[in-house]
């Protein structure tokens, strides 16, 4: 809306400065037009008397007219009867002159001079007479103008001549009459018969001058006027009280006067004159309409409603100027009121745009609160609103569903409300201080309707109003879960004892604890004894329930503050703490704790049900610590050791750690770095042993690796550090090198005439079998190097596939399609299953050196290894004997069928460029 802006402010100011010049202007103008009033008025006045006067004198002038022709006529009828004719007349007839004789002819000169009259006398070019009559003194006719001899009585007519003329209202007729005397004595009379008709020749009574009508009244009070052609005379005798020569205002009661002359519309507006003609005798009265005297002059109501007109003009411009200021300040007014318009307007827009950013806001507001209803209404995590009284103000379905409780057994209630526990006093008081701490995560126990116990994780944040909105998620399952994870991170899931992980916690603490206290610290290994039998015989479900009764064993032996640990396998770790500060009575109380629990292993296990019971010992290694700075690593592997030592001291018994078993530690690791940079060092090298048959004949040869540690002539032997590269995986590198360096060989062989026959065996560890890469590996080995499959044989021993045969076997079945053979080598040194034999795909089986060496003279020996060889033969499995060394073992081995041998009674191991020169 746009409002127009006017320049009022100029306006008003040119009016202000000159405000005092128009009042006196207009008071000026007042008085001029008050006195151009007043001078019109007496203007008019005179005027108007003036028209008064010369209506005077017009009336005047018709009266004098018809006084004077009264006058004439009157003169005339005199002059008439005095005239010669008559004298002549009355001479002769004095004379006695008779009427035929000489009179006649006097009366005939009469007549002749008075139809002359009646023809000349003329007025308003209208013969005067009707009729000249000359009667005798005995009012005898002696002459009459009119010739019809009708005669007229005019005895009616007084003698009196003063009243000299007559009107005969009956004939319309003006009679005069003169007398005629001769020498003083009457001789008769003479009378003139006039139209009546022509007193109202001067007058204006026909329809040429409507507004003016003229009657005449005469002394008999007789109204005559004249209406069209006819002449009415009336009687009234009011007329006397007409005012004379005065020009009155027609006033109603003298309506009867004009009768039916004319009939005036308003006689309101009429005047009435009233003219003596012939003294009182004869009164013209003239009635006049106001416009025919005053035709030209304004009415005074007109000059008064004139003079009004400025005034009025005047006020009505003095009111137009107050209006008009009045405008004007109303104009400032409006463009104050404008420009505040604006200002409003603007206002209104800032309005306009604020409402509408509020409208927005209200909607946004309308939506977060829905957002935020539909929220705390569809959560899943409880929601719960409180004031600073602790009364509960919000709760959401989530959490009544959690609580198992009605909203409104919550709503309006105090936070106790919310737990179901009949003491609700803890409760409560965690509750405030949560609220009050207003903590970021806080756990809280609730207990529900339904007497569960719930726990909560509670978030709680501050709201407007002082209220406090926390968020409650239900973390019970949550709680047993991690309790769960903790368990089996921390906890072995056979014996629910601490695992390795968790041993290792404590024993920290242990180390710190001991540090702190001055006291002797025992750690005590323990591994049972041969454990693996139970397995294999009655089968791990029987080897697990004799390791939980091991466990709950242990467990009661020990204290609470002690620790009881399963580390994997049939191995467990107990710590017992507190074992004084002298580290001979420490040494004792730990000897009474290790036979005590080497006592309390060695009772029977009822294992099986009506069966007989199981047996089992068990050997330890203990360390003593107080306060060192060891690692618990360092820690366990001494007790290790010390295990160590007590099982190669026939088991069932205990060793302490001693610093020589440290020392073999050390040896141990540093040459295990030794060996780490062998294959680089080229320090390794392959040995070939060859095997021969009962002919004496080459068939092969088994690999064989020495280790020449720092340049010396004596290698090392494999039995001592083949089981240190397999317990440290550098098993896998140091027996890829060697397959790839046998096939290299076994490519020479191949391109030599007398050695292309010969089959080469490899020793494989099983953690190198059991690569995922092995059997690739070979194959690209096999195609790299162009070998034959079928020379090549590889030796795995019993004990270390046995445990994975289902990953085994596949991947034997694999190579021997190629063509590649396996043997089983040391056969007879571990368990020997027999079944074994005819579910591996082998094509060799190495009876060990051990049986060998003692065939001729240990029956047992002597019987296993016919047995075994009775057995591979009927399994069509070739049979190796190791170790042969002598004849009488050669002949045994011969005689029971064993047609292969491997030993120094063929030859010892050779470095390979020398097994074939
Ligand atoms: N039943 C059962 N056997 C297990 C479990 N863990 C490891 N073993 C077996 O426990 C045996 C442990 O053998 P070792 O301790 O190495 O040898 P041993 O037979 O006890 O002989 P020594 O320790 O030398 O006396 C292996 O045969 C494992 O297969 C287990 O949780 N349950």
């Amino acid at each position: 809306m746009g409002l127009e802006k006017f320049n009022f402010l100029e306006l008003r100011s040119f009016f202000r400065k000159r405000r005092s010049l128009f009042y006196l202007f207009f008071i000026f103008l007042f008085v001029y037009i008050v006195f151009l009033l007043v001078y019109s008025v007496q203007s008019q006045e005179k005027l108007k008397s003036v028209a008064e006067e010369r209506f005077y004198i017009e009336t005047k002038h018709t009266s004098t007219i018809l006084a004077n022709f009264l006058e004439e006529q009157k003169s005339l009828v005199e002059t008439i009867a005095t005239g010669n004719e008559i004298e002549n007349f009355l001479v002769n007839q004095s004379l006695g002159m008779s009427l035929e004789y000489g009179l006649n002819v006097n009366l005939f000169s009469i007549k002749s001079s008075f139809d002359k009259k009646i023809t000349n006398l003329k007025w308003f070019d209208e013969p005067i007479y009707q009729r000249i009559v000359f009667l005798d003194e005995h009012e005898q006719v002696l002459v009459d103008t009119k010739t019809n001899g009708s005669t007229t009585d005019f005895s009616h007519l007084a003698h009196n001549f003063s009243n000299s003329f007559q009107i005969d209202g009956t004939n319309k007729t003006l009679i005069f009459q003169a007398p005629v005397t001769y020498r003083g004595l009457s001789k008769g009379r003479v009378i003139t018969v006039a139209s009546l008709n022509l007193l109202f020749k001067p007058l204006q009574v026909d329809q040429k001058d409507p507004e003016l009508h003229q009657f005449f009244i005469f002394n008999s009070n007789q109204r005559l006027f004249k209406v069209g052609d006819d002449i009415v005379q009336q009687a009234e005798n009011r007329v006397a009280i007409l005012p004379n020569e005065k020009l009155i205002p027609f006033k109603k009661e003298y309506n009867f006067l004009i009768g039916s002359i004319f009939t005036p519309q308003d006689t309101g507006s009429l005047y009435l004159l009233k003219n003596s003609i012939d003294g009182e005798y004869f009164k013209l009265i003239t009635i006049v309409t106001s416009d025919r005297i005053f035709s030209k002059l304004s009415s005074n109501v007109f000059l008064y409603i004139a003079s009004l007109v400025p005034i009025i003009l005047i006020i009505g411009l003095l009111t137009y100027f107050q209006m008009r200021k009045k405008t004007l300040e109303l104009e400032t007014n409006v463009e104050i009121s404008s420009k505040n318009i604006n200002a409003l307007y603007d206002a209104n827009t800032l309005l306009a745009d604020e409402i509408s950013r509020r409208i927005v806001l209200e909607n946004d507001l309308r939506e977060s609160e829905e957002r935020y209803r539909a929220y705390i209404d569809h959560a899943p995590e409880g929601i719960l609103v409180v004031d600073h009284n602790y009364n509960i103000v919000e709760v959401n379905p989530s959490l009544c569903m959690l609580l198992g409780q009605e909203k409104q057994n919550l709503v309006g209630y105090s936070i106790g409300a919310l737990t179901a526990a009949e003491d609700k006093s803890d409760f409560v008081i965690q509750f405030k201080n949560i609220i009050n701490n207003k903590k970021d995560i806080e756990e809280l126990i609730f207990i529900t309707a339904t007497d569960a116990k719930l726990m909560m994780q509670l978030k709680t944040m501050s709201l407007p109003n002082n209220l406090v909105m926390s968020f409650c998620v239900d973390i019970t399952q949550k709680k047993v879960d991690e309790e769960n994870i903790h368990k089996l991170a921390y906890y072995d899931a056979l014996t629910s004892l601490p695992n390795r992980r968790m041993l290792q916690d404590r024993l920290r603490q242990a180390l710190i604890t001991s540090k702190r206290d001055n006291q002797y610290v025992v750690l005590m290994m323990l591994d049972l004894d041969d454990f693996k039998s139970l397995n294999d015989t009655l089968g791990h479900d029987l080897g697990d329930l004799l390791l939980t009764m091991v466990a709950s064993r242990l467990s009661a032996c020990m204290r609470e503050i002690d620790v009881v640990s399963r580390i994997g396998g049939d191995e467990f770790i107990v710590i017992a703490e507190h074992l004084g500060s002298n580290v001979n009575k420490a040494l004792i109380e730990a000897k009474k704790i290790a036979n005590k629990l080497i006592q309390e292993i060695s009772q029977p296990y009822p294992l099986e049900p009506n069966k007989p019971y199981y047996y089992m010992t068990c050997s330890f290694g203990l360390t003593l610590f107080k306060g060192a700075d060891l690692s618990t690593e360092t820690l366990i592997k001494q007790a290790d050791l010390a295990l160590y030592q007590a099982k190669n001291d026939g088991r069932n018994n205990y060793k302490f750690f001693d610093p020589k078993m440290q020392e073999a530690i050390h040896e141990r690791s540093s040459m295990e770095s030794a060996l780490r940079g062998a294959i680089e060092k080229n320090q390794l090298r392959l040995y070939c042993q060859p095997l021969v048959d009962h002919g004496g004949n080459l068939v092969g040869g088994e690999v064989l690796l020495r280790w020449f540690l720092n340049g010396e002539e004596t290698p090392v032997m494999p039995n001592d550090f083949i089981p240190l590269a397999e317990s440290s995986a550098l098993i896998l590198p140091i027996g890829d090198w060697v397959i790839e360096q046998a096939l290299q060989y076994l490519k020479k062989w191949q391109m030599m005439e007398h050695a292309r026959h010969l089959k080469l065996s490899i020793n494989i560890s099983a953690r190198q079998f059991l690569q995922p890469s092995f059997v690739q590996n070979i194959k690209n080995l096999i195609e790299r190097y162009r070998v034959d499959p079928k020379l090549i044989k590889l030796e795995l021993t019993e004990s270390s596939i046995i445990e994975k045969l289902e990953e085994v076997i596949p991947k034997m079945n694999e190579l021997r399609q190629l063509g590649v053979e396996f043997a089983l080598d040391d056969f007879g040194t571990g368990f020997s299953s027999l079944s074994y034999l005819k579910i591996l795909p082998i094509s060799q089986v190495k009876i060990d050196k051990s049986f060998v060496r003692d065939i001729s003279t240990d029956v047992n020996d002597a019987a296993i290894v016919s047995a075994i060889v009775a057995i591979c033969q009927s399994l069509k499995l070739e049979v190796v004997a190791e170790g042969v060394e002598n004849q009488s073992q050669l002949q045994f081995l011969l005689e029971k069928g064993c047609y292969l041998y491997q030993g120094y009674l063929f030859g010892k191991p050779v470095p390979f460029n020398d097994f074939i020169a």
